[in-house]
């Protein structure tokens, strides 16, 4: 599956952004980077405790809905089970976990959305999809005003899941097995700022158990 070409107003931001981070994490010894050529995906165990885990997988259960996707065209009730929703933003546990988000990447705070809980129940995942915004979809025009593309990825697994709810990048062959308190980090261009098609995941059914987890995005420019 591929995107159809869409225009790309952010492409030297998101070179710049893609760079910082790529110093950032490829400087850090604890940061192991997936083998992978054609997308740039980081990950980090223990990065947060179990029990900040068990924290946030309250705080996700008090806030999740049923997803709704954006409109990338696809927008049903079949694309994303899962159910999520915003964690309170001024929370000082959540504020903690961000900062220590922006502090890895050396992302500055106010790039970064709120992040976000999501929880899947057997049966339930999150189908292929971009995480960038396909620019010619009318959600853009407003998302280019409110900071802009979604340069970043870091997403935290809030336990472990007994069978399935892997995420996936099918064109590249990766899949990543849930681990509490693990952190993955993707970029969402290629080193030269175009949209990398190749960042095309999914979150996989779940078989067997629940699935936790919290995702944040960093976009180019301040969000909000
Ligand atoms: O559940 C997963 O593993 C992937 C979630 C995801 O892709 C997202 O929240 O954008
Ligand atoms: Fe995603």
């Amino acid at each position: 599956m591929e995107y159809p070409p869409c225009p790309n107003p952010d492409k030297v931001a998101l070179m710049r952004t893609g760079a910082h981070v790529r110093r950032r994490l490829e400087a850090d010894p604890a940061v192991h980077k997936v083998p992978v050529e054609r997308a740039e995906i980081w990950a980090l165990s223990e990065f947060v405790s179990p029990s900040e885990c068990e924290q946030l997988i309250s705080m996700v259960d008090r806030t999740a809905k049923p997803s709704a996707v954006l409109d990338h065209g696809y927008a049903n009730n079949t694309w994303r089970t899962s159910y999520s929703g915003d964690v309170e933003r001024d929370d000082p546990f959540v504020k903690m976990i961000e900062r220590r988000i922006d502090d890895l990447l050396g992302l500055p705070h106010e790039f970064g959305e709120t992040m976000q809980g999501q929880r899947y129940a057997p049966g339930q995942e999150f189908k292929a999809h971009q995480d960038w915004f396909w620019t010619k979809a009318p959600y853009w025009k407003i998302e280019a005003k409110r900071g802009g593309q979604r340069a970043i990825t870091a997403m935290i697994y809030l336990n472990d899941v007994e069978e399935g709810g892997t995420t996936d990048f099918p064109r590249i062959g990766v899949s990543i097995p849930p681990q509490r308190g693990a952190l993955i980090v993707w970029n969402n261009s290629t080193p030269d700022g175009s949209l990398n098609q190749d960042t095309l995941h999914a979150g996989t059914p779940v078989i067997k158990g629940t699935k936790y987890i919290i995702t944040k995005w960093y976009r180019t420019r301040k969000w909000g």
